[in-house]
């Protein structure tokens, strides 16, 4: 086996190493480098502590290099927080590298097969579908943001009472992509009565896209891991029925609807009549639209106020820009203090903080061989690349020596070091390459102009947060502690 396989992987693999002048990366030592069973170790330890985002940075660091190598199981996985490399993965090599088979199993156990989780022509069909829903007249529409946001504001306390903003961020969120995509919606601010139904979704939702954790691991540790997820399964049942309840709704009342608006839930209807596949597709949007915005909201009010000055400078901004009036999309796309400090929040705190792909055919990616860590690295077909863009945009020698501090200034022109920060791939809150977010537009308004109206709203905002800022990490990342403030009217 050994001959023949030095005749065929082999020789393709050294001919590969030849072309490019591949070297092997750094090499992350372990005392089991052959089913690093250490590395898992760490992880379940790191993750407990809710410090695996530090844990993976730390690999880095220590090494001292930008791309690592260590064997899991047998498998091969590179760390990188190298732009290059990043950017060969996602955008240049985009064809030879899948999502890999774990995520795609994971995500399909509860949203099923759609843009998320499908690849190819699949893939391709269902983001043309999508890609109407995101065009500029659309996203420009306030309407839609402007009346769930009031309805959230109504529900905060004005007497500087504390308050919890990450699940009321959550409901808000699902109200406005329900109806944005599905012309309907779930109107979760509305009654208490329907809260329950949408906080149960919500719930079922949350455990389902966490890879790291389940009940069984919570109350057996790591050898949990080794049990069937009964929860899992009762909770995608009931992601199921409540999806398949809006469905049906829609299906219904379809050609009813009142607005001239791309509703996407409408286009797929006119497409399909399998009714899995609308469900998949709908789950798959639902899963990225919702906790994302909200998690983003959750880490901006969590920073904002505990700084004094950057907080009155946005007040003053937004003041001088927009007044007390509902911002309209033009006016949001002016607030450039406003997209500083919120690209500084997605640098600090990236909402998808690591990511992998896996590589299917022998590959090179551009950085990290040799001891100098610039030759290209061979990539063996099956191996894994694990990204880590929190590690990436904390990078000193990228975003200057106050990489780890919360200072917008850095995106603005002439008011930093560091600026004008032009800094490309290396800074990646919404991905890139074919697979970039398609909602990119869609969240950053949305996000404006819920921060706008709820600046407008109040006058005081005053952090009640007592720990600093800890990752709850799913596949998405926000706040473990929440996000508690207190408003005065
Ligand atoms: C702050 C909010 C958001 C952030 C940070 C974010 C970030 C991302 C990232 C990093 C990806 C790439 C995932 C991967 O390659 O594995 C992605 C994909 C995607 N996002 Fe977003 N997203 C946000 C909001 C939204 C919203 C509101 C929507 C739609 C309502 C949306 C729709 C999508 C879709 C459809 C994809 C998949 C694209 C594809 O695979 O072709 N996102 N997003």
């Amino acid at each position: 086996y050994r001959v023949y396989w030095e005749a065929t992987t082999g020789a393709t693999r050294r001919k590969i190493k030849q072309k490019y002048g591949c070297q092997p990366p750094k090499r992350w030592w372990s005392w089991d480098p052959i089913l690093g069973f250490d590395w898992v170790i760490g992880n379940f330890k790191a993750y407990s502590q809710h410090k695996l985002l530090e844990y993976w940075t730390s690999i880095l660091r220590q090494s001292n290099a930008h791309t690592v190598s260590l064997y899991v199981v047998g498998k091969t996985i590179f760390l990188t927080n190298d732009p290059e490399n990043i950017k060969t993965i996602l955008a240049t090599d985009f064809s030879i590298w899948s999502l890999g088979k774990p995520r795609m199993e994971q995500m399909t156990a509860y949203v099923g097969r759609g843009i998320f989780t499908n690849e190819g022509t699949a893939w391709k069909h269902s983001r043309e579908l999508l890609r109407p829903s995101f065009n500029r007249s659309q996203v420009s529409d306030f309407h839609i943001f402007e009346k769930h946001t009031a309805r959230m504001i109504e529900r905060i306390p004005k007497d500087g009472a504390t308050v919890e903003l990450e699940p009321l961020f959550h409901l808000l969120t699902l109200a406005i992509s329900t109806e944005f995509l599905f012309g309907r919606s779930t109107s979760a601010l509305d009654d208490a009565r329907k809260n329950e139904e949408v906080e149960q979704f919500i719930d079922a939702f949350e455990y389902c896209q966490n890879p790291f954790e389940n009940a069984n691991t919570r109350k057996w540790g790591w050898r949990g891991a080794l049990l069937p997820d009964l929860r899992q399964k009762k909770c995608a049942k009931i992601i199921e029925d409540i999806d398949e309840e809006v469905t049906l709704k829609r299906t219904q009342t379809s050609g009813n609807h009142e607005t001239e608006r791309y509703v996407f839930l409408e286009e797929l209807l006119a497409v399909t009549d399998d009714r899995t596949q609308i469900r998949s597709e709908l789950l798959n949007i639902l899963s990225a639209g919702r906790g994302t915005t909200a998690c983003l909201l959750t880490n901006f009010f969590f920073e904002l106020p505990r700084h004094s000055q950057i907080l009155a400078r946005l007040r003053m901004e937004i003041k001088d820009s927009v007044g007390v009036n509902p911002p309209t999309y033009e006016q949001v796309k002016e607030l450039k203090y406003l997209k500083a400090v919120v690209n500084e929040t997605q640098r600090l705190y990236p909402v998808g903080p690591i990511n992998t792909r896996e590589a299917l055919q022998d590959t090179i990616i551009p950085h990290g061989g040799g001891p100098s860590c610039t030759n290209p690295v061979l990539v063996p077909k099956g191996a894994y690349v694990a990204y880590n863009t929190y590690a990436m945009q904390r990078r000193k020698d990228i975003f200057g020596p106050d990489a780890e501090s919360f200072n917008p200034s850095r995106w603005l022109e002439n008011e930093h070091p560091s600026s004008p920060l032009r800094p490309g791939w290396a800074y990646l809150p919404f991905s890139g390459g074919p697979r970039v977010c398609l909602g990119q537009q869609f969240a950053l308004t949305e996000a404006s102009c819920i921060i706008v109206r709820l600046l407008q709203a109040f006058q005081e905002v005053e952090s009640r947060d007592e720990e600093p800022w800890r990752e709850k990490l799913t596949i998405v990342c926000s706040s473990l502690g929440g996000c508690k403030v207190g408003f005065r009217q």
